[in-house]
């Protein structure tokens, strides 16, 4: 196996005499859909931001594709950061632009491309998010909330992202437009290879498109496993997350056999 797609080295957060996070470590290998669980104000979000260098962590090292990127320069850090896609919770689309114009949007800030090339990259992105080519010419306020969500995806993966970041991608979907999503996502990384890191409290996510599950607790990951292992872990937030009906209909889900890195 090569060198992981994202490397996590002891990394502490701290605001003021808040400790968020204490002495990570994460490995996620190419290919492989990780799942991060923690409970509200855990540090989820800020985690994200820090894999993507939008913050820098209190200490330690974050190397993505191999480049640790508190070293690169910011001109270095902004062509790295065409190798991924973000998908962030509010993950809005410009709502004066077409869904054409949102997912070109990434292209033409490229300034390399001409229109030809990107109407044709931004019609192949929209049937690889399953939209048909007539929802190019909607505005985002005719939209559905699983098509704002694929259209998000399209964008995030308009400029053939190696990585894909999600923060809570199917939260405010109902059941079925999530489990189409989650679909999706194994789909868009069987397809394309990628890696994807997905903040979810999501348990449908979590057992079904999840290879592994990392749990932030006591500013900590108390779990980066296979889901079946981490429901096994007696801590009191695996406990309460995974409590009840839901949980059991979740722990059956993950005795199932996973889908594997990379689709293989
Ligand atoms: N820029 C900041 N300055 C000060 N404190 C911050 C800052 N960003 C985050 N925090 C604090 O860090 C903690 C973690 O926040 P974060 O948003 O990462 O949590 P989360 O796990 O994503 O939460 P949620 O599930 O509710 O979205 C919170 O207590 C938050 O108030």
């Amino acid at each position: 196996m090569g060198r992981p797609a994202i490397e996590v080295q002891g990394l502490w957060t701290q605001f003021g005499n808040q400790v968020v996070h204490k002495d990570l470590t994460l490995a996620v290998q190419r290919g492989e859909i990780l799942g991060i669980v923690g409970g509200s104000g855990s540090g989820k979000t800020t985690l994200l931001r820090e894999l993507i260098g939008l913050q820098p962590p209190s200490r330690g090292r974050v190397c993505i594709l191999g480049e640790d990127i508190q070293r690169l320069s910011a001109a270095e850090q902004r062509r790295l950061s065409q190798r991924w896609g973000v998908l962030f919770q509010q993950g809005a689309l410009f709502s004066a632009l077409s869904v054409f114009d949102n997912i070109a949007f990434p292209l033409r800030e490229l300034r390399t491309l001409d229109e030809a090339s990107i109407r044709d990259l931004v019609m192949l992105k929209l049937r690889m998010v399953g939209l048909r080519p007539a929802d190019a010419l909607k505005m985002p306020a005719e939209l559905s909330g699983g098509m704002v969500k694929r259209v998000g995806l399209a964008r995030a993966l308009a400029l053939d992202a190696e990585l894909l970041f999600l923060d809570e991608p199917t939260s405010g979907l109902d059941p079925v437009a999530a489990n189409a999503f989650d679909e999706l996502i194994g789909h868009v990384r069987d397809g394309l290879g990628l890696t994807v890191v997905m903040i979810t409290h999501d348990l449908d996510s979590l057992a079904t498109v999840c290879d592994r599950v990392a749990v932030l607790a006591d500013q900590r990951f108390i779990a980066v496993a296979p889901l079946a292992e981490v429901v096994q872990l007696a801590h009191p937030f695996i406990r309460d997350f995974f409590h009840g009906e839901r949980g059991d209909r979740v722990l059956r889900a993950a005795a199932q056999p996973a889908s594997s890195p990379g689709g293989a």
